[in-house]
């Protein structure tokens, strides 16, 4: 099985140029095998369909353009195999993730591209460095469809429907779409004549600045005056986190992420788990950690907390859902950061104090789930589920010293220390 992979950090060329330059000077010289070379072939394209969309296609078409020439494979392939070419791996290739998923790149592997989507999926794709591997989400019987998510399927029913047809030219009919907008990811926590007075004020000004967000399908509420003002806030909580996810400067990202979960919290409007409430919050954790700032870590663990508590477990049912897995992880090591580090926090150690909350027993409460999870989250050799084993033996090393009842105590305290964390969660306005 072939596999080929885009990029690291990829600010000068994009990704998928860097993707088809290599699968195109592979190619030219015959350095990928026949089999490899028939399987990617016969992968679907959507080439007349991206030729048809106009001027997106014309911007395509110069990435595409770009890839070809610079490939130096002009003598090899005319301009059309190239093109399609791009839309072939547009279509085919996944996210390069750490097995964090933090991105890397692209990835193309003719085989896992064979598996269709569904917003309800089966699997759930994880890497590990060059492996890739499907992990169950589901049973999944003989014979049965492996469906993994090639969009964020915890987004409205719109936004999904909107998401897979403009990039890869299918109405999704899952069992979820199916339903319509109907599920947890579209219900609003009021109805929108409930919008405070200061919000609706603030949705007639953006209105007024750009009169055409109401009839934006994708954050389309509905044509009476209320909803036209949530389809405006809804539009412009997701250009904020589309904005942030654009910068670089992790202060500059948590100004823009902190407006925006502003836009979802004080309008009353969003549930917690009602994107991009949840997804402005993930990317906050990591641009206060990216931040490198101690005073913010301790934001990023209250965060982390309100997110393992009332977000995950209704995004993510599954406690073995690797992204969970990965939240608590990071909740985890950022326990395991403020504990260690008083002197540079001091006010931490009072406020965890002042809570009630131990974090020896947190840490090692979160990191006995991660460790009861990740061998079907990552699998049990994979290299996340080696670093867990090791991180458990250091803390359990670590709260024995020699007397091994002192485990039995700590497990004892879990249950009293999960409310008192949940409690602690709760506090968080936003
Ligand atoms: C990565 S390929 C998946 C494999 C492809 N079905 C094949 O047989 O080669 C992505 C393409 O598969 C099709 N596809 C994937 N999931 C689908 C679904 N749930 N319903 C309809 N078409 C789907 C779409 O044409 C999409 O652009």
């Amino acid at each position: 099985m072939g596999e080929f992979m885009s990029g690291e950090s990829g600010k000068e060329v994009p990704h998928i140029v860097r993707a088809v330059m290599q699968v195109l000077i592979m190619e030219a010289k015959k350095v990928m095998s026949q089999e490899d070379a028939q399987a990617l072939h016969q992968l679907e394209s959507h080439f007349n369909h991206m030729r048809s969309t106009g001027g997106k296609w014309a911007e395509m078409s110069i990435l595409a353009r770009g890839a070809w020439t610079f490939s130096g494979t002009q003598s090899t392939f005319d301009i059309d195999t190239a093109e399609e070419m791009f839309s072939r791996l547009l279509t085919n290739c996944l996210t390069l993730v750490t097995p964090t998923f933090d991105p890397l790149g692209l990835v193309l592997d003719p085989l896992a591209a064979r598996a269709n989507h569904s917003c309800d999926p089966n699997a759930v794709v994880v890497m590990d460095g060059p492996e890739l591997s499907f992990r169950t989400l589901k049973p999944i019987g003989k014979d049965e469809e492996i469906f993994i998510s090639y969009i964020d399927v915890t987004n409205p029913f719109a936004r999904r429907q909107d998401e897979l047809k403009e990039r890869y030219f299918f109405n999704c009919k899952c069992s979820k779409c199916r339903l319509g907008p109907t599920q947890k990811e579209d219900k609003w926590a009021l109805s929108p004549d409930k919008l405070p007075g200061a919000w609706a004020e603030t949705a007639d000004v953006i209105i007024a600045s750009a009169p055409h967000i109401v009839k934006d399908p994708v954050s389309f509420v509905g044509d009476d005056k209320s909803s036209q003002r949530l389809t405006a806030l809804q539009y412009t909580a997701f250009s904020e986190l589309e904005h942030a996810r654009r910068m670089s400067e992790p202060s500059a990202m948590v100004r823009i992420l902190e407006g925006g979960m502003k836009t979802c919290f004080q309008s009353k409007m969003w549930p917690v788990y009602r994107q991009p409430y949840p997804a402005l919050r993930d990317d906050l954790i990591v641009a206060y950690i990216s931040s490198g700032e101690s005073a913010r870590f301790l934001s990023a663990f209250v965060h982390g907390v309100k997110r393992y508590f009332q977000i995950d477990p209704v995004l993510f049912p599954q406690p073995f859902h690797p992204v969970r897995v990965v939240h608590t992880y990071t909740l985890a090591t950022l326990a395991l950061w403020l504990s260690s580090a008083p002197e540079d926090c001091p006010m931490d150690a009072m406020k965890f104090l002042e809570h009630g909350i131990d974090l020896g027993v947190v840490i090692f409460g979160l990191l006995v789930e991660v460790h009861d999870n990740v061998q079907k989250s990552h699998g049990q050799n994979s290299s996340f589920a080696k670093i867990i084993q090791k991180k458990f033996e250091e803390m359990r090393t670590d709260i024995t010293r020699g007397d091994a009842g002192m485990i039995a105590q700590v497990m004892g305290k879990i249950e009293s220390q999960w409310s008192t964390l949940r409690a602690f969660g709760l506090e968080l306005e936003v």
